[in-house]
């Protein structure tokens, strides 16, 4: 269904993670294309509750209008001291359009109104500290069109909230993700070092190899 030489389109308008992707698949020579360079595609509204409904609404809606394979993406970020929080609602977190700087304020604000406890942090220099266990989650959904096939897969990474930015990579709220395990936030690493470990690159890592199978 993907093979090298094609071209992918994604139902994203996130550049971040387009660029993630266009690294990913460019190691398999598949070129990736997204819903800010192909003209005349709506903004697809997210109504379910889930990642995986969310993923599928829009790359079965996307794939109707263009009657080709469609990839969707999507993800968030689940606070365990926010019992969850924002999740689903991680793109607007703190209203719309979508604002990342004004999300990562919200975090910071939310773990400060319910007093999380901070916890130093040696290892990352002075004044680091974390406040809550949270995961990044990533729900791919391929949707093939020509025979209504669907093809999904889920992909999480473990870390820790910090409680002030760290690095300039990445988007969203990777300056406020801390991976222990890598004494590194998510913003810190380059793109092939998040795609290694990230939500998305296990989920993909896992439908690709889904696609193989099936090959
Ligand atoms: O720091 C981050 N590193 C990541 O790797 C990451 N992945 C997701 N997120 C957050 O979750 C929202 C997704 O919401 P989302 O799936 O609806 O995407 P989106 O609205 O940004 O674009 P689209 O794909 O819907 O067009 C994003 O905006 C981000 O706030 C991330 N933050
Ligand atoms: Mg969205």
């Amino acid at each position: 269904m993907i093979r090298r030489g094609d071209e992918l389109l994604i139902a994203t308008r996130n550049k971040g993670k387009s660029k993630e992707f266009r690294e990913a698949f460019r190691e398999i020579g598949v070129t990736v294309k997204d819903l800010n360079e192909v003209a005349g595609l709506p903004d697809v509204e997210e109504t379910g509750t889930t990642f995986e409904e969310n993923a599928t609404i829009k790359a079965k809606a996307i794939a109707a209008l263009v009657g080709m394979p469609v990839l969707a993406d999507d993800s968030g970020l689940c606070v365990d001291a926010l019992s969850g929080a924002p999740g689903v609602y991680s793109a607007r977190y703190a209203g719309e359009p979508s604002n990342d700087a004004a999300n990562n304020e919200k975090l910071l604000r939310e773990l400060d109104r319910i007093g999380a406890a901070a916890v130093i942090l040696p290892e990352a220099g002075d004044g680091f500290a974390t406040l809550s266990a949270a995961r990044f989650a990533c729900s791919l959904v391929l949707y093939d069109p020509s025979d209504e096939s669907r093809l999904a897969a889920e992909g999480d990474v473990e870390g820790r909230i910090l409680n002030r930015p760290r690095g300039s990579g990445g988007f969203g709220y990777d300056p406020l993700f801390w991976i222990p395990s890598l004494g590194r936030s998510m913003a810190e690493l380059a793109l092939e070092e998040k795609n290694a470990i990230s939500h998305r690159g296990q989920a993909l890592r896992k439908l690709l190899t889904m696609l193989e199978g099936k090959a």
